[in-house]
C-alpha cells in the first residue's frame, strides 16, 4: 500500500508565507480534490510534493522515503499542469514514446481510445495545439502512464463542456479498472463533487478542511424559516453562512446540531461542498483557520 505523505511543509517567497506548515497523507486508490481560492497554494504544493519545487520546511514522504531527489519515487508521480515541459517542435507521438521510455509501460489501448474520443491528432507538434488540445493532450500522458499518483493541477483548463464530461467519465473509468490516488486541484467544485472521494481546502496556505466528502457534507446544516426563530436554534451553533430572503432566514451550519428539537417553523437539510467552500474560506479570510 504506497501511501504520499506531506509533513511540515512549509514555503515562503520573500516575506510572504505561501505554505504553511502544511501536513496531509494521501492513501492509496482515493481520489482526492485539493481546492483553494486563487493565491491559495495549491500549485505551490503540487510542485513541492512532486520535487520541482523546494520547500523551506518539512519533507515529502512515499513509504516512508523521502522524494527529494528520489528518482524510484518521483517516477511513482505524474503532475499534469499548465507548465510545459516538453519541446514546441516534438511531435505527440514523439513526446509519449519519450514518456514511455521514462515511465516505463503506457497504456496503448487507453490512449488510442482517448486520441479517438477527444479527436487529437498525434502527428501534431506540441507547440501548434490550442489550450484545450495541450491540457487534453497532458491528460493523455496523465491516465495512460503507469504512475501511482496522478497529481491534476487544473486538469481541464480550456476543455469545453463536452470535453469536460468525457474527461470526468474517462478518468472514473480508468480508476475503475486500474485503481490508483488521484489528486484533483480546480476551481470547478460542482463538476467534481461527485468524483472525489477526499476534500482538502487550503486557504492561505493552510489546511482548513481535510475529509472524506462524505463527512463533511454530512455535517452541513441549512436551517430555514423565520428569522427569529432561525437564529434561536442556531444560537451557539457554528454559523459559516446566512442569506435572507424577506422574511425568511437561512442561516448554515457547518457541525453537529445539539439535542434541541426543530422547531414546526424550521426546515433542515443539508448544502452543498462549492456552498461549503464559499463559506469557509471567506470566513477565515485573513482569519487562523482550524483544521477540520
Ligand atoms: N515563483 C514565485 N515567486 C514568487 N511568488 C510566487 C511564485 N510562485 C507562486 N507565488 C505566489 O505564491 C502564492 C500561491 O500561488 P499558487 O500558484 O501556488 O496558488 P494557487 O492556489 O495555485 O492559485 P490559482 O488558483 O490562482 O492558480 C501566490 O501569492 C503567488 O503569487
Amino acid at each position: 500500500m504506497s501511501v504520499l505523505e506531506v509533513s511540515h511543509v512549509s514555503k515562503s517567497y520573500g516575506s510572504k508565507s505561501v505554505i504553511v506548515d502544511v501536513n496531509l497523507s494521501f492513501e492509496e486508490n482515493k481520489i482526492y480534490g485539493l481546492l483553494g481560492r486563487n493565491g491559495a497554494g495549491k500549485s505551490t504544493l503540487l510542485n513541492i510534493i512532486t520535487n520541482r519545487t523546494f520547500a523551506d520546511d518539512g519533507e515529502v514522504k512515499i513509504d516512508s522515503e523521502n522524494v527529494a531527489d528520489n528518482d524510484s519515487k518521483l517516477g511513482l508521480m505524474y503532475l499534469m499542469s499548465e507548465v510545459d515541459l516538453y519541446p514546441n517542435g516534438a511531435k505527440l507521438s514523439q513526446i509519449i514514446a519519450d514518456s514511455e521510455l521514462m515511465y516505463g509501460d503506457f497504456d496503448h489501448h487507453l490512449a488510442d481510445r482517448l486520441v479517438d474520443q477527444f479527436g487529437i491528432d498525434l502527428s501534431q507538434k506540441f507547440g501548434k495545439l490550442s489550450t484545450g488540445y495541450n491540457s487534453i493532450f497532458k491528460l493523455i500522458l496523465a491516465l495512460c502512464l503507469p504512475v501511482k499518483f496522478v497529481i491534476l493541477d487544473e486538469p481541464v483548463l480550456g476543455l469545453d463542456a463536452n470535453h469536460r464530461e468525457l474527461f470526468y467519465s474517462e478518468l472514473l473509468d480508468s480508476y475503475a479498472t486500474n485503481p490508483r490516488t488521484f489528486i484533483l486541484s480546480t476551481h470547478l467544485i460542482e463538476e467534481v463533487a461527485n468524483i472525489i472521494s477526499d476534500v482538502i481546502i487550503l486557504d492561505q496556505g493552510r489546511i482548513i478542511l481535510n475529509q472524506p466528502v462524505e463527512d463533511a457534507l454530512a455535517k452541513t446544516h441549512s436551517v430555514v424559516g423565520p428569522r427569529q426563530d432561525v437564529e434561536q436554534y442556531t444560537k451557539g451553533l457554528n454559523v459559516v453562512g446566512r442569506d435572507n430572503m424577506g422574511n425568511i432566514r437561512a442561516n448554515y451550519v457547518y457541525g453537529d446540531l445539539d439535542d434541541r428539537p426543530l422547531p414546526d417553523t424550521l426546515q433542515l437539510s443539508n448544502f452543498d461542498l462549492q456552498k461549503l467552500f464559499i463559506f469557509l474560506t471567506n470566513q477565515y479570510e485573513g482569519g487562523r483557520p482550524n483544521e477540520n
